[in-house]
């Protein structure tokens, strides 16, 4: 087999950058993912109430090259810029806490972003990929029903650390790498009121206890809901301890923390719903950029190999993307 045909396992952000930078230079591409849809831990959960972020709320912008590729998103309408009034809390002390950073949401949600880029590339969805095979001249993948998928020149595994390292069974030294990056649980609620809360909050840092960021989406760019809507994202430490908690439980602590935080009246929410990330964030971060094995044409991408942040994926992925083409 001498033509070039990628494989590419995950399609959130990593994934799909990668997708993206290979599609435009003319290499054929075929996506697998597990979910229903793409995005990852940028994927919105549609809900009676709407649309709902549940994984990423927003994210910066350091690199040079990713800032051009958001001026691109916000060209497209994917992206615009969110000024919240930002606070933080500090044993139970709530504080403006203004800066200057830029930060971007999705608009009119997270999703718009991944939908945009996955675009019309060719996908397979409700396909989870169990191995990955590589034979005399080329890849195969297997999935959780038994199918093949394949012929692939080269493969890229473009899921979180832990999945990473299952599918990079062909290629122990790799795999090996990647069970070494563990990663953090995190629970995270979404709280929506009948009538808006009496605070100027739109985003506050929580810097210990339970929760450790709390972000309201009315405000946002682009947000139509009804009721007014709240994120509440939990501390990897705190949901570490209380991971198989059900759902009611975990909505009922969170939102006792919130109430008493958020320094207003709280009335019981007229809707609460639960999304545990089993693997939420990277437990550090790490200066790898991507795992691959030119000479076998394998490549693991994700924020797991940089930081753990929209930002670490995307460069991720370009950078999976980049070296593939270079080994051409
Ligand atoms: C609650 C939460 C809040 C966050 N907030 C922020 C924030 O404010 N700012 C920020 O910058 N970042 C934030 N992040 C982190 C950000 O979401 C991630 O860094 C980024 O989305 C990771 O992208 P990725 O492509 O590396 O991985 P993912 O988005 O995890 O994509 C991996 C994909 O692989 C698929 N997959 C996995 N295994 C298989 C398999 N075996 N077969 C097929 N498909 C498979 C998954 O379904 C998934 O779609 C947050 C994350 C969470 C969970
Ligand atoms: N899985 C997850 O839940 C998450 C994974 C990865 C990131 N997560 C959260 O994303 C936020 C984005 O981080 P970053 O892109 O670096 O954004 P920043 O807004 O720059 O925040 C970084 C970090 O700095 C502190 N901070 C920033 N601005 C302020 C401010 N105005 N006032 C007080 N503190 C600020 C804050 O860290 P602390 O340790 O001080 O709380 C921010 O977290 C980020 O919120 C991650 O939690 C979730």
């Amino acid at each position: 087999m001498n033509s070039v045909f990628v494989a590419i396992i995950g399609t959130g952000m990593a994934g799909l950058t990668a997708a993206r930078a290979l599609d435009k230079a003319g290499i054929a591409v075929q996506l697998f993912d597990k979910s229903r849809g793409s995005g990852g831990r940028m994927a919105s959960k549609r809900s009676e109430i709407g649309t709902l972020d549940m994984g990423t709320q927003y994210f910066t912008a350091r690199d040079r090259n990713f800032r051009t590729a958001i001026r691109e998103w916000q060209e497209q309408g994917w992206v615009a810029e969110w000024k919240p009034n930002l606070y933080q809390a500090r044993e139970g002390v709530l504080s403006a806490s203004p800066d200057e950073q830029e930060r971007w949401v999705g608009i009119p949600h997270t999703s718009a972003i991944t939908r945009g880029l996955l675009g019309d590339l060719p996908v397979t969805f409700s396909c989870r990929i169990t191995e990955v095979f590589h034979g005399p001249t080329h890849w195969t993948l297997q999935d959780a029903s038994g199918q093949g998928h394949g012929p692939f020149s080269h493969v890229i595994i473009a899921t979180p650390a832990p999945q990473a390292s299952a599918l990079l069974a062909a290629v122990p030294v790799l795999a090996s790498t990647a069970t070494s990056a563990t990663m953090d649980p995190v629970w995270s609620v979404a709280l929506g009121f009948e009538k808006p809360l009496p605070t100027e909050v739109q985003g506050c840092f929580v810097q210990d206890g339970p929760l450790e960021w709390i972000e309201r989406d009315r405000g946002k760019p682009g947000r139509d809901n009804r009721l007014d809507t709240w994120g509440l994202q939990a501390s990897s430490n705190w949901t570490r301890k209380n991971l198989d908690l059900p759902k009611e439980a975990v909505i009922e602590q969170l939102y006792g923390v919130f109430a008493e935080l958020i320094g207003c009246t709280v009335p019981a929410p007229a809707f609460a719903l639960a999304h545990r990330w089993l693997y939420g964030r990277p437990a550090q971060p790490h200066e790898w950029g991507v795992l691959g094995n030119a000479g076998l044409g394998v490549y693991a991408c994700g924020d797991w190999c940089l930081s753990g942040r929209v930002e670490g994926a995307w460069l991720s992925g370009s950078e999976a993307a980049r070296r593939l083409l270079v080994q051409l």
